[in-house]
């Protein structure tokens, strides 16, 4: 299958509600509490005058318009504009407050998970694709921040309401409240049975567009091999299917939707009609009042809107249970690889490496991808790892670096243990270009000092001297503050080479690993890559995942890697005497090389 159909299967977008979620999740509101309590009680003196409305429109009625006294009409009116205005100034306030805050907790949130991202090991990565990953740090977080946002709020403020409203209704006439409430088991077997329905539906169609996404997303990264293999047409059929799915889910919520709340209407409906028939034959033997039946109305209207909210909330709520779940995994995975308790400053170093019986293997329920690996390379040496793909020779580099730990053995740097050692002080000693070179946003000053911020000007000019990037910078309008777009899509796969050499350069690690690049460049570039390479290479031991073979020659020690051991090791003369892997190695690339130079007349 060339095109993923993205995600969602094993992540539910709604998971059953979760006290120690809920608890965890509480956590992040402590720190706005006394804001959080400000508007809970602006909310609260809201809805207190809101149901005060009702109560004076049948005031107004009874009192003043039967009664012909204007007197009433007007202390009334304009009470009630005057609700409105303070209404409209705490809803206002209300707003305001919960989205700063809502806003607070998101940042909070957000923030965190960002630096834990950052601190985890490879294989947390290995195993889970970027668009997961990303989609935990913004929608998993949004759906968080709208349970609190509105959720939270909405919950306190309709709860409150449809007490005061039954509270008020009881109060006016519990008879006639009995009475409209008998409608009420219907109500609630259709909210109860048919919402989650409803969710359910809009949740598949949340999910089917979340499959829509993933795969325009991979069609858009991949649009050159797509388009180099003619593959439109079988991807369209693809991009159908999901399409369909996607719309065949959101009709069928939607029609779910436009059925149920109508039906819930409707019943509603029926409860104010038997409340007005009943009603009005006591207004008629006039044990009730016009303006109390008008208000007694209107508090039944008012009925629906907390109960249909509550239930949104609900399905928010689940669906925020399911984000929080995702989000918490992720900040409750621990660094594999991490600094031990006791751990020091790596001294700084000159470069000799020890693996003393290495082995590693990536999970406990896997193969061993290393095994005895036995080498000693002196300071300034050049090592060139060879054998074929799948062989270990970026695993060994890996464990050097402890962007993984050896799982076996020791890794030694200057009699110093790897894992012994601060990871930021190891790391910082060694430096790394690999074959396909990860360039930055930024401008291409921000790219050379990457790992070096604060080197001087001079020094920064020098080491694009010694990688020649300055000859085609000079050429770039704005020089050294040239903006290279994500990934350095403006620059061509040549310069990015050399900007990456210059940035390793610039950080002066006394170790160097180096994955060679395999792409082809013009000769003219080689050269250009070579002469930058030599330069970078000078005076530090290096680790050459090589595929050139003057580099494999020029090596002080080359390692034949082959099924996770060292098959041979040893300079390319001694090698070739051995009559060994190497030496078959080394004669079919050689032939190979000097066939693809006679068909290219090079
Ligand atoms: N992240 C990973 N998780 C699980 N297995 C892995 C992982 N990375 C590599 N492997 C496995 O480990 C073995 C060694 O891989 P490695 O990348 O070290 O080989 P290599 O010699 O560098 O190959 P190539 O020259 O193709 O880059 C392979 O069998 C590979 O499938």
């Amino acid at each position: 299958m060339s095109q993923v159909e993205w995600d969602s299967d094993n992540e539910l977008e709604e998971k059953p509600f979760n006290k120690a979620y809920m608890k965890r999740l509480f956590r992040y509101l402590l720190p706005y509490r006394k804001v959080l309590a400000f508007v809970a009680v602006i909310v609260l003196v809201n809805m207190a005058l809101s149901l005060a409305e009702p109560l004076l429109l049948g005031y107004i009625i009874d009192e003043g318009i039967r009664e012909g006294n204007f007197a009433v009409i007007h202390w009334i009116g304009f009470s009630l504009l005057a609700i409105r205005l303070v209404s409209w100034l705490l809803g206002y306030l209300h707003t305001r407050f919960i989205n700063f805050t809502g806003q607070r907790i998101l940042f909070d949130l957000r923030q965190q998970l960002f630096n834990h991202l950052q601190t985890l090991s490879f294989r947390f990565f290995d195993g889970r694709p970027a668009g997961k990953i990303m989609s935990r740090i913004t929608n998993d977080t949004n759906a968080i921040g709208e349970l609190i946002n509105g959720g939270l709020i909405t919950i306190v403020m309709e709860v409150t309401h449809l007490f005061g409203i039954v509270a008020i209704l009881l109060w006016m006439d519990w008879q006639l409240a009995l009475l409209s409430f008998a409608t009420m088991p219907f109500l609630y077997l259709i909210v109860v049975k048919l919402q989650p329905r409803i969710e359910g539906a809009y949740s598949r169609s949340r999910r089917t567009m979340s499959a829509i996404n993933g795969n325009l997303n991979e069609t858009i990264q991949g649009i050159r091999v797509i388009q180099a293999f003619s593959r439109q047409g079988v991807n369209n059929g693809r991009f159908d299917t999901l399409n369909t799915n996607n719309k065949q889910a959101y009709m069928r919520a939607a029609t779910l939707e436009n059925t149920v709340w109508p039906l819930v209407e409707l019943i509603g409906m029926l409860g104010t009609c038997i409340v007005v028939w009943f009603g009005a034959m006591r207004v008629m033997d006039e044990t009730l009042t016009l303006g109390f039946i008008m208000a007694f109305i209107n508090y039944l209207w008012r009925f629906w809107g907390p109960i249909s909210a509550l239930s949104k909330v609900y399905s928010q709520l689940l669906s925020a249970m399911a984000s929080a779940e995702r989000i918490f995994e992720v900040l409750d995975t621990e660094p594999e690889v991490k600094d031990r308790s006791n751990a020091k400053a790596m001294d700084p170093i000159q470069g000799e490496v020890v693996f003393d019986n290495v082995s590693f293997r990536y999970g406990e329920d896997k193969p061993e991808v290393l095994s005895g690996i036995q080498l000693h390379v002196k300071p300034g040496q050049r090592v060139a790892l060879v054998g074929p793909t799948g062989a270990g020779k970026s695993t060994i580099v890996n464990l050097l670096m402890r962007f993984y730990d050896a799982t076996g053995g020791r890794i030694r740097i200057d009699g110093q243990d790897v894992k012994e050692v601060t990871l930021e002080s190891l790391r910082r000693q060694i430096g790394i270009v690999l074959q396909d070179s990860f360039i930055f946003s930024g401008t291409i000053e921000e790219n050379l000092r990457y790992g070096n911020e604060d080197a001087t000007d001079e020094a920064l000019k020098l080491a694009a001297h010694h990688v020649r990037i300055d000859q085609f910078v000079s050429q770039f309008p704005d020089g050294y503050q040239t903006q290279v777009e994500e990934r350095g899509s403006k620059l061509s796969v040549g310069q990015r080479q050399l900007l990456a050499f210059g940035r390793v350069l610039l950080s002066d690690p006394r170790i160097l690993i180096l994955d060679e690049a395999t792409s082809s460049v013009d000769t003219e570039t080689e050269q250009h890559i070579q002469a930058a390479l030599n330069k970078v290479l000078e005076g530090r031991t290096a680790f050459i995942i090589a595929h050139r073979l003057s580099t494999i020659r020029d090596a002080d020690l080359i390692l034949v890697v082959r099924d996770g051991r060292i098959a041979e090791q040893g300079s390319h003369e001694e090698l070739m005497g051995q009559d060994g892997v190497y030496k078959k190695l080394y004669m079919t690339q050689y032939e190979m090389q000097q066939s693809l130079a006679v068909k290219t007349g090079a």
